[in-house]
Formats: structure tokens, C-alpha cells, sequence
């Protein structure tokens, strides 16, 4: 089994590039959503759970997705949670993954812990302007994760952008590939062409 890391800041194209890579090899390709990791905040009232810091690494249950990848490598299903932004908690539901001989692993911060860096078999980072980025986030926000403008604005401010500088660029370095956009044709080229050569020397 091999596993290859997507990271970037928000907004960058990390789920544009995972989803073209699991499009290109269906069900011969799993996905980890780092972002499913945000641990549970049953016990934290609705209010207060918008004023967490969700851009630092102790926000996510990363020793879990370290588990789970370790279980898959062992052969082992595992169910994945499911995180819901609507209510910044982590829902019922579970999604089972079995496993596959590529598994993808996508997320801000899935350079930043060493555990879990050490299990990949590709370190990517995908960059884009800042500016992008939160025009981007702006509108996914607001369309998808039940936001408005105002918090968003202030969410960027006051955690995500300066979490971005203390962690998830710093990661840029660390990464085997640092590419412009998830929609870059040679990288995808260049990744799938890898990963045709693993599934043929199985
Ligand atoms: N190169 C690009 N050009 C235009 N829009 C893009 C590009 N890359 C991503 N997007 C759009 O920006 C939004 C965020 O991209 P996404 O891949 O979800 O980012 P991330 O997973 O890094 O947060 C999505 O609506 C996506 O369609
Ligand atoms: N309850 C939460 C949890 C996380 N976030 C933000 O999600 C961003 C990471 O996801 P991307 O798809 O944008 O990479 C991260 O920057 C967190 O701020 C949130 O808003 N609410």
C-alpha cells in the first residue's frame, strides 16, 4: 500500500487535486479526510464552538488518522468520522473504508505532524496566492458550510491566516512535489503516471 499526502492552505486546490486523482482510479483509491479528524465537540455549547481555533494542530484527532492508516496498512477496514462544519462538530455518521492498494490523505496539516509525515510515501503541497485562496474560501464557505461573510472575515483574521504562517507553510519544505494548482495538468500527469506504475508492479 502506498499513501500520498496532500497538503496546502485553505482554498489552495487540495480537494480539486484529490478528487481528479480518485476520478482517474475509482475504487482502487481511498481518501482520508484529515478535516474529519476535528475532534468532538459534544461537550462545547454551539456559541463557543465558533471561536475555536480550527488552523492548529492540537483542533484535529490526527493520533486517530495515524491509527486508522495503520490499521489500513494492516489489511484492516476501519470507519472513518465524519465531520459536519455546519454545526463544527463531528457528526453520527462513519464512513467505512476499506483497504486500497493507494490510499490518499488530504488536509492543511498533514505535513505538520511528524507521525503521520513519516507514513507517506508522497509529500504534496499545493500553493496558491493568499488572496485566492480566501476569495475562494469565501464563497465555499458561505455555499457549503453554512457560514456569512462577517464571521468568515473575522475566522481569517483572527486564526486562520496567522496559523497558516506558524504551520502549514512552514510544511511547503517538507513536501516531495509543491505544485501551483490542483488543476496543473503535468502534475496530475506526473502522479498518475506514478501510481499506474505501482498498481502494475503489485
Ligand atoms: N485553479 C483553480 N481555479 C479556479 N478555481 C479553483 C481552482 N482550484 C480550486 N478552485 C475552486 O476553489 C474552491 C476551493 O478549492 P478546493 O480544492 O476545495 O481547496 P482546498 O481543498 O485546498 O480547500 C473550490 O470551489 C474549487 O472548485
Ligand atoms: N469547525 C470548523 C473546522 C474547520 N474549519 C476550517 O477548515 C479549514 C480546512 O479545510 P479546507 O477544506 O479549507 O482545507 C481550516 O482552515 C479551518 O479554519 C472551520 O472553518 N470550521
Amino acid at each position: 500500500m502506498k499513501i500520498i499526502g496532500i497538503a496546502g492552505g485553505t482554498g489552495s486546490g487540495k480537494s480539486t487535486f484529490t478528487n481528479r486523482l480518485k476520478a482517474a482510479f475509482g475504487s482502487r483509491i481511498a481518501v482520508l479526510y484529515h478535516d474529519n479528524y476535528y475532534r468532538s465537540q459534544d461537550s462545547v455549547p454551539p456559541e463557543e464552538r465558533k471561536k475555536v481555533n480550527y488552523d492548529h494542530p492540537d483542533a484535529l484527532e490526527t493520533d486517530r488518522l495515524v491509527r486508522d492508516l495503520r490499521e489500513l496498512k494492516a489489511g484492516n477496514p476501519i470507519d472513518s468520522p465524519v465531520y459536519d462544519f455546519s454545526t463544527h462538530n463531528r457528526s453520527r455518521r462513519t464512513i467505512h473504508i476499506e483497504p486500497r492498494e493507494i490510499i490518499l490523505v488530504e488536509g492543511i496539516l498533514v505535513l505538520s505532524d511528524p507521525l503521520l509525515r513519516d507514513m507517506l510515501d508522497v509529500k504534496i503541497f499545493v500553493e496558491a496566492d493568499a488572496d485566492e485562496r480566501i476569495l475562494r474560501r469565501v464563497i465555499r464557505d458561505v455555499k457549503e458550510r453554512g457560514r456569512d461573510l462577517e464571521g468568515i472575515v473575522d475566522q481569517y483574521l483572527s486564526t486562520v491566516k496567522p496559523m497558516h504562517y506558524l504551520y502549514v507553510e512552514p510544511t511547503r519544505s517538507l513536501a516531495d512535489l509543491v505544485i501551483n494548482s490542483g488543476m496543473n495538468e503535468v502534475a496530475f500527469e506526473v502522479m498518475k503516471s506514478k501510481i499506474e506504475k505501482w498498481l502494475e508492479d503489485r
